[in-house]
């Protein structure tokens, strides 16, 4: 029989089945368990996309309400886990406080049962928000802020009202819960798979949850909108942005933002993010951010076929909101949470342990030296 090539990074190999999403059908689509992502972003709230990815369905309207107060409830941090918040140091990244706030929650609260998955998954999303933002007012402001904000029912207001401690604007508000359901869920992307296969050796869900924030937090995953800011903010001109891209692109290097595994025209959620970036860039009389990140989607385009990804507009709305470039990932993980649990509990519902092999490339036999031998 002929030996199938697998290539570098699996490309192109199912690895498995879900009906949680599809990615990439016809070149440039996003479903979520069969909804369109452009219907879910324009109408739906983040928490009716994350009772659809966790709970199956669409919630009703009594289901939604009892679901946004769960939520509510389920805000306020431990005070051991405060307490270890407030020894990371400020110069940490967030992506290591959110991995060690959501491993140690799983010390105070351990999920020990099938039965508890679905609480567990919740409280991470109820949390993973408050646990970042706890920690980064504590190092930065010296404020041990209040979590709870019961009169705030969104988790987009909540993270906006926790970070600036100020009534959120409506419009950033709206923007946050358009960013966190395109961030939501992705079929079987590295940090998603990295949870999967957690979850396929019976692991609890926090280690799944936790291995997951680790696969998210590379510049090639979702650590790419803090490196797009970073790329992008010294550029203060179209035409400046043009010619550091083009000798970047001719030194080799990658530009953080663009390109796909998986779609091969479009990515669909830059159409959205680029819409709200837009109008926030108006709204906030942003003199070049805006029109740099334009021109460097139309370079990338005219030079390598290369188009903006998820991450790309999301850092300049980010920054029309006045968010530190750090936190950009974190709020990725306070949306992709949903998707791997969701992810977790599929594998878990029809479990085999998940090991593939591997193309053996080293010697065929290697001779034994005693230690006192060796070269
Ligand atoms: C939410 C998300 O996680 S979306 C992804 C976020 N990541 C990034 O934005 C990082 C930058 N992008 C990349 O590194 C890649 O495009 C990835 C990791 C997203 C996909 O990687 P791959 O599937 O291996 O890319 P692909 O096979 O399509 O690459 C084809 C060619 O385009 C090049 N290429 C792909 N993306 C880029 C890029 N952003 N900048 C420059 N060149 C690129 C590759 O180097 C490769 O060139 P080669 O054939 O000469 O080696
Ligand atoms: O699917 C991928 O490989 C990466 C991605 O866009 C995501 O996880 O949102």
């Amino acid at each position: 029989m002929a030996k199938v090539l697998t290539g570098a990074g699996l490309r192109g190999q199912s690895a498995g089945e879900t009906a949680l999403c599809t990615v990439g059908k016809a070149a440039a689509g996003l479903t979520y368990r069969g909804y369109d992502i452009d219907v879910l972003a324009d109408k739906a709230s983040f928490e009716e996309v994350a009772y659809l990815l966790l709970y199956g369905k669409l919630p009703n309207v009594s289901e939604l309400q009892a679901y946004q107060q769960q939520l509510i409830a389920l805000r306020p941090l431990p005070d051991a886990l405060k307490a270890v918040l407030e020894l990371v140091p400020k110069d940490a990244h967030p992506m290591d406080v959110m991995r060690t706030g959501c491993s140690f929650l799983g010390n105070l609260e351990p999920e020990l049962t099938l039965a508890e998955q679905q609480t567990a998954a919740d409280r991470l999303v109820a949390t993973l928000p408050a646990m970042v933002l706890y920690w980064y007012r504590f190092s930065h402001h010296g404020v041990r802020i209040d979590t709870h904000h019961p009169d705030i029912p969104s988790l987009a207001g909540h993270f906006l009202a926790m970070l600036h401690d100020e009534e959120p604007d409506p419009l950033h508000v709206q923007v946050m819960n358009a960013s966190l359901i395109l961030y939501a869920e992705h079929e079987f992307n590295a940090s998603t798979f990295t949870a999967r296969v957690c979850a396929s050796t019976l692991s609890d869900m926090h280690s799944c949850i936790t291995g997951g924030i680790g696969s998210l937090r590379g510049p090639l995953h979702g650590g790419a909108n803090e490196a797009a800011m970073d790329m992008i903010e010294p550029w203060k001109t179209p035409d400046e942005a043009e010619a550091a891209l083009l000798q970047k692109l001719t030194n080799k290097e990658k530009i953080m933002g663009f390109g796909h595994a998986i779609y091969s025209e479009r990515d669909p959620r830059n159409d959205i993010i680029k819409k709200w970036s837009e109008k926030l860039s108006e709204s906030v009389g942003d003199p070049y951010l805006y029109d740099v990140s334009e021109r460097c989607e139309a370079v990338m385009w005219r030079e390598k076929k290369l188009f903006c990804n998820a991450d790309f507009f999301h850092a300049s709305a980010y920054r029309f909101m006045r968010i530190p470039t750090k936190l950009f990932t974190p709020i990725f993980v306070c949306s992709r949470v949903t998707g791997w649990a969701a992810h977790v509990m599929e594998q878990r519902a029809n479990n085999r342990i998940i090991r593939p092999s591997a193309d053996y490339t080293g010697p065929d036999h290697a001779e034994w030296i005693k230690l006192e031998d060796r070269p």
